[in-house]
C-alpha cells in the first residue's frame, strides 16, 4: 500500500539558502512520524510543501498520491493541517470556527454541530466556546486551530509544533488527540523541539538537518537527547569529509 503521505527527493531554496535537500519522507495510515531538529533545518518547509502551501524546486510530493497544489475535493476533503497560521475567523467564536471547519471539509450542518462539540470537549475549549477567536490566548488560539484541522476526523494531518504555546496539560490533551486520530487509521505527521513529547508520541522520530533526512531514533529510552546529537554530529562529519561521504 502506497503511504498516506510522501515526500520523494524534495528539494527547495529561498534564494541562495537551501531549504531542503533531496528530502524524502513516508507516513503510513495509522502510523505517527515525529520530525526534530534546530531552528531553521526545514522542518515547516517540508511541511508547507505537504500542506500545498509551496511548491519544490525539485521532487515529488504525494498526499494519497495526488500532488497537494491541486489535490481534488474528495481527497482534500481526507486531510487535516495546521501549518503557518492557524484556521480562526478572528469574529467567530470557537465553535462557530470549529463548525466552519468542518463544513470546509465537508460535513453536513448536523454533523458539523456534531463535530465540532466533540472538538471543543477534546481540546477543552469548553469555558472558551462562545469566545471570539480574536480575544483567545496564544495556546487557546492553538488548541482552536488544531481543532479546526482534525474536527473531520482526517486520514491524514500536518502539525507544525502544534505544542508549542501549549501548557503542561494542554501538552496532554493534544498528545492524547494525536494518538487518538492515529489509533483510528490516520498518517499523522507532527514537528517539534521537544524529544520527551515526541518520544510519547512517535512511532518514528526522523531527524531533519540542514534540511535533510540525517538519521532516525528510536522513541523511548532514556538518552534521545544524546542520541539525537550523536546523529546531528554524525551528519556534519559526513558533511565535513565531502559530498561523496555524505551519501
Ligand atoms: N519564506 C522564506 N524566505 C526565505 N527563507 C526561508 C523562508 N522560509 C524558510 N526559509 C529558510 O529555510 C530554512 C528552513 O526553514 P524552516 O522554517 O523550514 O525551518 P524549521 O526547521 O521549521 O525551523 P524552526 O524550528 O525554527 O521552525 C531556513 O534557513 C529559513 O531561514
Amino acid at each position: 500500500m502506497s503511504p498516506a503521505l510522501e515526500l520523494d527527493r524534495v528539494s527547495h531554496s529561498f534564494g541562495a539558502r537551501t531549504a531542503l535537500d533531496q528530502f524524502s519522507i513516508t507516513v503510513d495510515s495509522g502510523e505517527v512520524v515525529a520530525l526534530i531538529g534546530f531552528n531553521g533545518a526545514g522542518k515547516t518547509t517540508a511541511m508547507r510543501i505537504l500542506a500545498g502551501r509551496l511548491r519544490p524546486d525539485r521532487g515529488t510530493p504525494r498526499l494519497f498520491g495526488h500532488g497537494p497544489g491541486r489535490l481534488p475535493g474528495h481527497v482534500a476533503r481526507r486531510f487535516g493541517q495546521l501549518v503557518d497560521a492557524p484556521f480562526a475567523h478572528p469574529e467567530l467564536t470557537v465553535r462557530e470556527n470549529i463548525r466552519a471547519a468542518a463544513r470546509l471539509h465537508g460535513l453536513d450542518r448536523t454533523s458539523a454541530t456534531r463535530a465540532a462539540s466533540t472538538a471543543v470537549g477534546q481540546l477543552a475549549l469548553e469555558p472558551w466556546a462562545h469566545t471570539r477567536s480574536r480575544a483567545l490566548s496564544q495556546g487557546n488560539r492553538q488548541r482552536l486551530g488544531i481543532a479546526c484541522a482534525t474536527v473531520h476526523a482526517p486520514e491524514a494531518v500536518v502539525l507544525d509544533e502544534p505544542t508549542s504555546a501549549l501548557d503542561p496539560r494542554g501538552v496532554v490533551v493534544v498528545r492524547d488527540l494525536i494518538r487518538e486520530c492515529a489509533a483510528r487509521g490516520a498518517a499523522i505527521l507532527v514537528s517539534s523541539h521537544h524529544l520527551d513529547e515526541v518520544s510519547r508520541v512517535a512511532d518514528r522520530i526522523v531527524v531533519v538537518h540542514d534540511g535533510r533526512v540525517v538519521g532516525q531514533l528510536e522513541p523511548g529510552g532514556t538518552d534521545l537527547e544524546r542520541r539525537f546529537f550523536e546523529v546531528v554530529h554524525d551528519a556534519d562529519t559526513r558533511s565535513a569529509a565531502g559530498p561523496e561521504v555524505a551519501q
